[in-house]
């Protein structure tokens, strides 16, 4: 993570480098979207020595190696920008072979117009790696302070010439470790503070005529891109001149920049995986949910007509029960219940059969029209109800939501852990194990909710019931087997198969009816609610009423006793409405809970869109690199642009240590992928596998060459 940080910041202080300063023409002076092929016999390679002793060490070393390798002698960086064409002369035929490899790129450039560039735009600090196997060269920022000041550059290079220590095995670091703070402001660079804002600017003789500048916030970034630059409200200032893209301001656009101070107490203890990838435990719930919603049953008998796998009921396929055929007490005929697949939009629902049900009559599909708008987060949504005679007979289909892992209220309060054989753990609950107080608190389906548990239940459930009143419906079944837990959120589900059940076409005034039915789904709240601080369904019953209301007195608030009593007051004229000044400041607790779970959310998300974002990429180089061949082009993967994708390729992946060990660095990949995406204007050195040839490559250009070679795919695939 600090090597993640420590990059980013040096993206930032790199932009104060001359290196991205246009050059008169605005365009940068040493890309010209120029893709620079450089042998070792075309110098123009070497960078400028970088000032850092730790950075500079590997560096020389491996330059060194670079070139003795080719040439048969050690050369230093000076001689080599000294040699002559002649001893480019013998080396000419492998510069062609190298040339046939590039054919097709826009400009290989030997022998390169290189003193000056040298001189303006310094080469991007580079530090040795090697890529299978062979040595190639990682670019780099330099400190501003290195870059801008030539006297103390000079200076700190001296001591960079010593001979190289023979065994130096420092690691390679992507980065010269230099300060992330800019310490002094480029000459020619004009700041200002407005505000508390502080805003720089290219004075005249710098700029060449243009003006540039961006702010971001506390850090302040030059930034010489044209069209984009727009962060956290900044005031930017574009110029119309196209110069150069930095990583840190463009490219910063793309990078998660770590999470939000309020969310890092929320997290599990940190890990190195957290600044990529969400915790496991969201993870795993995720993935748990996922499995569940793509459970399949193995059509073993495709022949035959009633195997769930194989029939297609209306528009729906690939039914998967969700429970054992039951009979249930309320309903007249039998129903089940299974996940199910949209034939048109592949998405999944939850589709409920009533066997051999036929309508009462048409009238009651005006209820069903009403369900099916009703849109509430506590509600399981009805989106159709048809019949079919799929299963063979008249059966009533009715599709509502599918919502992975769910289980019942029932299932989950009020049925002994299948673990438990009845037995009841002593350990469980809040009171100390075998005391009084906890033989109290133990019910045969587990110890006692906390009373927080019950009203975060209850605020659901009468957030649901108040939507259903409003659109004046009746729940008409709130007991546990139809309602639904899905993680912490509770809906009702399989509304409106009461209205359709008994619905009597006759009755003289529905109104009436109505307002019956939603009093009578206040009792039922109530009971259920009763049920549940007892956490027994037979506590509701007539005979142990006063022992229960005991129980909820003595174990729990008087809030809680006074809500239940009312509900229970089927003598007065109840409204669910009236619940809400009952729930009172809890339902602020209520809302800090799930504004805070949201904000955890949100700063998840945020990394997996980032995430998201680089696996389009890699998609993109998968399908570019190593193609067997295209358009009956064998080769169309190794040549022209692809050629550059395929050593950036190497460099992102296959790069290894001095000694041969694969360099694993998972910020390295990330990095490279964001400045890849960004088409920043930094350049990268990448290096054939013969190690023969070097190329100095900016972002931009391999973007381009990037989006190039997969639109010639995309141009070509069947639509
Ligand atoms: N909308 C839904 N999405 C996902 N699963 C659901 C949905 N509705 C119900 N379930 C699950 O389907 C299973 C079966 O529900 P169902 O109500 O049929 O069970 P039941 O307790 O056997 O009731 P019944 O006696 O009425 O059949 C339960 O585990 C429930 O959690």
């Amino acid at each position: 993570m600090s090597m993640f940080l420590n990059n980013f910041f040096q993206a930032d202080t790199a932009a104060l480098d001359p290196i991205y300063f246009s050059s008169s023409n605005g365009i940068p002076s040493e890309s010209k979207l120029a893709t620079y092929m450089v042998t070792p016999q075309s110098p123009e390679f070497i960078p400028q020595l970088s000032t850092s002793p730790n950075f500079y060490a590997p560096y020389h070393q491996q330059t060194t190696t670079v070139t003795s390798t080719v040439n048969g002698k050690t050369i230093s960086p000076n001689t080599l920008l000294k040699q002559t064409a002649s001893t480019q002369q013998p080396q000419q035929q492998q510069q062609q072979q190298q040339q046939q490899h590039l054919n097709g790129m826009k400009t290989s450039v030997n022998g390169l117009t290189s003193t000056s560039n040298m001189n303006i735009a310094p080469a991007a600090p580079i530090t040795p790696l090697k890529t299978n196997g062979r040595s190639s060269l990682l670019s780099n920022e330099n400190s501003p302070t290195n870059q801008l000041d030539p006297q103390q550059s000079q200076q700190q290079q001296q001591p960079q010439q010593q001979p190289q220590q023979p065994h130096d095995k420092t690691p390679p670091r992507m980065t010269p470790h230099n300060s992330p703070i800019p310490t002094a402001i480029p000459p020619g660079v004009h700041q200002e503070n407005v505000g508390g804002t502080i805003y720089f600017y290219m004075t005249a003789n710098h700029t060449s005529g243009q003006t540039s500048c961006s702010v971001v916030n506390s850090e302040t970034v030059l930034n010489h891109h044209s069209s984009v630059n727009v962060v956290s409200g900044a005031v930017v200032t574009n110029n119309s001149t196209p110069t150069s893209m930095l990583y840190g301001g463009v490219g910063g656009h793309h990078v998660y920049p770590g999470p939000a101070s309020n969310v890092i107490s929320m997290q599990p203890k940190s890990q190195l995986s957290s600044a990529f990838f969400m915790p496991d435990d969201m993870r795993m719930e995720i993935q748990a949910r996922n499995e569940i919603a793509n459970l399949m049953l193995e059509a073993h008998d495709n022949t035959n007509p009633t195997n769930p796998a194989v029939m297609e009921v209306g528009n729906y396929h690939s039914l998967y029960p969700l429970e054992p055929q039951t009979i249930h007490p309320k309903l007249p005929c039998p129903s089940s219940t299974y996940k199910a697949t949209n034939s048109t939009t592949g998405i999944k629902y939850c589709l409920r059969r009533l066997h051999a049900f036929r309508l009462p009559s048409l009238k009651c599909m005006t209820l069903v029209d009403k369900w099916k708008q009703l849109q509430h987060s506590n509600v399981v949504q009805l989106r159709e109800v048809f019949t079919t005679k799929a299963f063979g007979d008249n059966s009533l289909i009715l599709i509502y939501d599918y919502h992975p892992g769910s289980q019942t209220l029932f299932s989950k309060y009020f049925t002994p852990s299948q673990d438990s054989n009845g037995y009841t753990d002593p350990f469980g609950g809040e009171a100390r194990p075998f005391s009084h107080k906890s033989n109290l608190q133990r019910t045969v389906n587990g110890p006692l909710l906390p009373e927080s548990t019950i009203w975060a239940i209850i605020m659901q459930l009468t957030a649901g019931l108040r939507a259903i009143h409003q659109a004046g419906l009746a729940c008409r079944q709130l007991d546990p087997t139809k309602i639904i837990v899905t993680g912490k959120r509770i809906r009702f589900s399989f509304l409106g198969i009461s209205d359709l059940v008994s619905f009597d076409p006759n009755h003289a005034n529905q109104l009436a009816v109505l307002h019956m039915h939603q009093q009578e789904d206040l009792t039922q709240l109530g009971k259920l609610v009763l049920a549940l601080a007892c956490r027994c369904l037979q506590s509701v019953q007539r005979d142990n009423f006063q022992t229960s209301i005991e129980l909820v007195s003595r174990q729990y608030s008087s809030d809680l006793r006074n809500f239940i009593l009312f509900l229970f007051n089927s003598a007065q004229r109840r409204s669910v409405t009236d619940l809400m000044p009952m729930i009172g400041a809890r339902f602020y607790t209520q809302l800090d809970a799930l504004q805070s779970q949201c904000d955890m959310q949100e700063d998840e998300l945020a990394k997996e869109t980032e995430n998201g974002r680089l696996y389009r990429i890699l998609i993109k180089l998968g399908c570019i690199n190593e193609r067997p061949d295209f358009n009956l082009d064998v080769t169309w993967s190794e040549t022209g642009d692809r050629y550059m994708l395929k050593l950036f390729r190497d460099y992102l992946f296959h790069s290894v240590t001095e000694d041969g060990r694969p360099w694993l660095d998972h910020a390295h990949i990330v990095q490279c992928l964001n400045k890849l995406d960004a088409g920043t204007m930094e350049k990268v050195q990448l290096m054939s596998r013969d190690e023969q040839s070097i190329l100095i490559v900016t972002y931009a250009e391999l973007k381009n060459c990037l989006e190039n070679a997969f639109s010639e795919l995309v141009a070509q695939a069947p639509s």
